[in-house]
């Protein structure tokens, strides 16, 4: 439904956005992740076709839409656009903003259109309301609304929930993953928050500097990280120093491990191992020990941050019934389902 084939992107010759390449089916939902600055909200743009590309190009339903050379408008290319600042018109009402995009229909199919939206993303009585007075939750399901109300082939969403609380954000991104799926709409979203990325995506791209570092399902990227930036841009890993014994065991402080894939290493080799704070297991009867020197409290879970007697640090998530004091030492053990190693 989109593909993206090698997409370079400048500003004043300097490229932002360099050779990526992704697809997506109809009905995906694609998010692309990553550092301020890396380049996803120009790649968004270039997909909506406010941004013209300077390599590569872009297809939409089997039909091109950029290349080098070529740049079809907006209008013409059946996208939606769901912006951070939700974008909706303050003069108008709640009805009215979702049926903006629809001048050609009859007002019979308008307030159909309008009826059907409202009821898909919860809010079936407040076509009346004016936008001032809904919550910022109720805005952004408006902003949904009116984006899908033209049938869009591709929904496009710019850090969509980005000036929404906190507690917010992950539920919503959740629901509305629920709605784009009833309508089996293909979309892409750009966001720096990766649990709200693993809430919505079926497939996450993480970039970097105007580059794709991988392009995988949450899972794959949270355990099978390509490289050393994917890994510490997922979810707080540290790399720990471990030495190989043959092409799969490795030996660290905290023990042996064995990696299933195969791979190019051998015996003597210097590798690191990522630790990802639920591998680590708090375990009074390990004789183990780490010194407690953080500690935050998450409700069901303490994220403890510790100091192995090797002097380097980790982080461990133990339940938070076990509850230790900073300056304690604490009983540890390893429990690694993926070994994820980089040479050194
Ligand atoms: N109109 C522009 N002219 C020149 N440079 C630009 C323009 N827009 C963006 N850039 C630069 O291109 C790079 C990528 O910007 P972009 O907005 O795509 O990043 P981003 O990953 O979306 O960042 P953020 O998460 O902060 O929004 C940045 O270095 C930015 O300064």
């Amino acid at each position: 439904m989109l593909n993206i084939q090698k997409v370079s992107i400048a500003y004043a010759k300097h490229n932002v956005v360099n050779n990526i390449c992704f697809s997506l089916d109809q009905g995906q939902i694609g998010c692309l992740v990553g550092p301020s600055g890396c380049g996803k909200t120009t790649l968004l743009r270039a997909i909506a076709g406010f941004e013209p590309i300077t390599a590569g190009s872009i297809s939409l339903a089997g039909q091109a839409v950029s290349a080098a050379d070529m740049l079809l408008a907006p209008e013409q290319r059946q996208v939606g656009m769901v912006f951070q600042d939700f974008a909706l018109f303050p003069h108008l009402n709640v009805a009215d903003n979702i049926s903006f995009g629809l001048r050609h229909s009859t007002k019979a199919n308008k307030a159909a259109k309008v009826k059907q939206l409202l009821q898909l993303v919860g809010l079936p009585d407040l076509a009346q309301r004016y936008i001032y007075q809904l919550s910022g939750g109720q805005q952004q399901r408006v902003a949904l609304a009116r984006a899908l109300a033209p049938e869009p082939k591709v929904l496009l969403l710019d850090e969509p929930f980005s000036s929404l609380d906190a507690e917010l954000r992950e539920g919503l991104a959740r629901e509305i993953r629920h709605i784009l799926q009833q309508l089996n709409i293909t979309a892409v979203m750009v966001t720096h928050d990766q649990n709200e990325a693993f809430a919505m995506a079926d497939i996450v791209g993480v970039m970097q500097q105007g580059q794709l570092q991988q392009w995988a399902t949450p899972y794959e990227l949270y355990h099978k990280p390509a490289n050393r930036f994917v890994a510490d841009f997922i979810g707080r890993g540290v790399l720990l120093p471990g030495t190989m014994l043959d092409a799969q065991q490795v030996q660290t402080n905290l023990g042996r491990f064995v990696q299933r894939y195969s791979s190019a290493l051998q015996a003597g080799d210097k590798v690191e191992i990522l630790i990802r704070p639920d591998d680590i297991v708090h375990d009074d009867t390990s004789n183990v020990t780490a010194l407690v020197v953080e500690k935050a409290f998450r409700g069901s879970h303490i994220l403890y941050r510790l100091t192995l007697d090797s002097g380097e640090q980790v982080q461990c998530l133990a339940l938070s019934h076990h509850n230790h004091a900073i300056g304690e030492h604490i009983g540890i053990r390893l429990d690694l389902d993926h070994v994820v190693l980089f040479p050194k």
